[in-house]
């Protein structure tokens, strides 16, 4: 099938490289040019493990980029996978999904023949047929239901391991007004489709849409429970992880998503989950619960650094931050968990020296304001500490060698496997 992705972000690069390997002819469509030289030269604008090969593999042949929205005609499917983020007050921001359909819309007035929009980027309930499709339809002079039709199919793949999740899903959903809309994406998506462990849900379009922030909203307050219920185990002097470990063995409940500590950041939990608040309030319903379960998460970095101030005098102190993105496997720092941190070790005086494997750059980048001292290695970072804090689980911090510290004073926000019988205070947030 002949498909065209607008956007070439984490989403529109991994389904494009994966697409082409499914055997497919695929063309991205992006306003970046360095992004589209990067994939015309067959090399990954990302870091996403599995994709440099299959872009290396693909390019030039069934796998092209372009600035130029023209290429849409060319092909009988556009995914639009561009970015939907959060204004100011937490609620979506939709001008770059209207301006990219605006530009799809220019380019199939000049299409002979029907073609498919499927909208991929998170979008709250009835942005598909409410506000894509209208501009659509204006933009290319073609009718929803006649020449142009319209589905909705979220993304339900991880940053750090993107390929493996598209490749190998638990779902795929559709959300369509015709069965010829669910026809063609039953067929993109054919060899995905076959596996044994890939359920398809076919749904209307808000539902669609709607599965995407539930499925987010629910992983989200997962982890808040469990960091809640973490809270309470620390307080009777309990191992949470003993607890849930226990507590997922109820199939009801799962093992999965189960880690207890810092709280959830990245680039999509804390905008969908602000963005269905908001559009719940618009809509007139307080959502209570979700308020609460941000509240929980936005008080973890605090927590952990009271708890290392339970041990360490912070004004003046050097103190070892160990991981700065959002989690492991990433260099993403956008809401990570371990910049609260940082600002709250500034605020109490303390002068704080973070290492991280692969994100200092871009924490020197995004957030040149925060006065933090860079190392180049874990046990750089942790030369004279008075204290050190974990806060990304990455796994060379894995028994660590915590030599070299003024005080071998350990908090972590994450579990990792350490011999507490080498430190002086080994604290858990959560256990
Ligand atoms: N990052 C993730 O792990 C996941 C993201 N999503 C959702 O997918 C959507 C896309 O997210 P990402 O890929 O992370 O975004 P991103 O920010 O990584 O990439 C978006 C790309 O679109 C390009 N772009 C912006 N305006 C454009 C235009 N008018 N025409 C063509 N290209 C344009 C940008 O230059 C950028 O390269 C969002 O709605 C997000 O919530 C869903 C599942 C997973
Ligand atoms: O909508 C999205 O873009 C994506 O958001 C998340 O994926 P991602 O943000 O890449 O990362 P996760 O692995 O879900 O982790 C999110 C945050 O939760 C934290 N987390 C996760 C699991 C856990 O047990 N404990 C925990 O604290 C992680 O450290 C991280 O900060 C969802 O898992 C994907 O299904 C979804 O497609």
């Amino acid at each position: 099938m002949n498909v065209s992705i607008i956007g070439s972000g984490y989403v529109g690069t991994t389904i494009a490289a994966c697409l082409a390997d499914l055997g497919h002819d695929v063309i991205n469509v992006e306003i970046d040019e360095g992004i589209v030289e990067t994939i015309n030269a067959g090399e990954a604008p990302i870091h996403e493990s599995g994709l440099a090969e299959r872009i290396a593999e693909h390019a030039g042949t069934t796998l092209r980029a372009t600035t130029d929205y023209a290429a849409v005609r060319d092909t009988d499917v556009t995914l639009l996978c561009l970015p939907t983020p959060q204004s100011e007050d937490g609620s979506l921001d939709l001008a770059i999904m209207q301006a990219g359909a605006e530009s799809l819309g220019r380019a199939l007035a000049d299409k002979d023949g029907d073609h498919l929009v499927v909208v991929k980027s998170t979008v709250l309930p009835g942005t598909t047929e409410d506000v894509v499709g209208p501009i659509l339809e204006d933009e290319s002079g073609k009718r929803i239901g006649e020449d142009l039709s319209l589905a909705m199919n979220p993304e339900f793949l991880r940053m750090g391991t993107a390929v493996e999740d598209f490749l190998e899903p638990d779902k795929v959903v559709v959300g369509a007004t015709n069965e010829s809309a669910a026809s063609t994406l039953r067929e993109l998506y054919a060899p995905i489709l076959d596996r044994d462990d890939t359920d398809l849900v076919e749904t209307d379009i808000r539902e669609a849409e709607l599965i995407k922030y539930a499925n987010n909203a629910f992983l989200a307050s997962k982890v808040s429970l469990v960091n809640e219920l973490g809270n309470i185990a620390k307080e009777y002097g309990a191992d949470a992880y003993e607890v849930l470990e226990a507590v997922g063995l109820d199939g009801r409940i799962s093992e999965r998503f189960m880690r207890s500590g810092l709280g959830w950041g990245g680039s999509c939990f804390p905008k969908d989950v602000d963005a269905l608040r908001a559009g719940a309030r618009e809509q007139g319903y307080d959502p209570a619960l979700l308020d609460a379960v941000v509240a929980v998460n936005d008080a973890q970095p605090r927590r952990l650094v009271d708890l290392l101030e339970t041990h360490v005098s912070l004004e003046g102190a050097r103190i070892a931050v160990l991981g700065l993105s959002f989690k492991p496997g990433t260099d993403d720092i956008r809401k990570s968990r371990a910049l609260d941190v940082l600002e709250h070790l500034e605020a109490r005086g303390a002068h704080p020296v973070a290492y991280d494997p692969v994100a200092i750059e871009n924490v020197r980048e995004s957030r040149p304001d925060l006065e933090v001292e860079y190392a180049e290695s874990a046990a750089e970072a942790l030369e004279e500490a008075d204290g050190a804090v974990v806060a990304t689980g990455w796994p060379e911090f894995d028994d660590l060698a915590f030599d070299g510290m003024a005080r071998r004073i350990v908090v972590d926000g994450r579990r990792i496997s350490v011999d507490e019988a080498d430190l002086e205070v080994y604290e858990g947030l959560t256990w």
